[in-house]
């Protein structure tokens, strides 16, 4: 997958993509610097919370694309960017994407 920087079209339309069926409240939105995105994902238990960043970290070492994460208790605060291309690219999208399904997941 590209590591190419995505232009504003692209950027737009994976984070509407990202967010079709969530609160709007919930969903993935751009950091103001515009280089990550970032979402806060809400769960019942720390055990929930922990199992949805094991599937994630799964994902992540598949793609070789990792997040940066933080957990606190039942919350696990998410950014995503690429790192070497200093912005967002696809597998931003791509980890996102595979995070949303990894939380929906009981
Ligand atoms: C060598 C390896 O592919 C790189 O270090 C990868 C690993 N995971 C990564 N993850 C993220 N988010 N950004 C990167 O630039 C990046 N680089």
């Amino acid at each position: 997958m590209s590591r190419k920087r995505l232009d504003e079209a692209a950027i737009a339309e994976g984070i509407a993509r990202l967010n079709l069926g969530l609160d709007p409240a919930e969903g993935w939105r751009r950091d103001a610097d515009g280089l990550s995105i970032a979402r806060s994902f809400r769960f019942d238990s720390f055990a929930e919370a922990f199992a949805f960043m094991t599937r994630s970290a799964l994902v992540a070492e598949k793609l070789d694309h990792h997040p940066d994460w933080s957990n606190s208790y039942r919350t696990v605060s998410v950014r995503l960017t690429t790192h070497s291309a200093r912005g967002l690219t696809a597998l931003d999208l791509a980890l996102a994407e595979a995070m949303n399904a990894a939380a929906r997941r009981p």
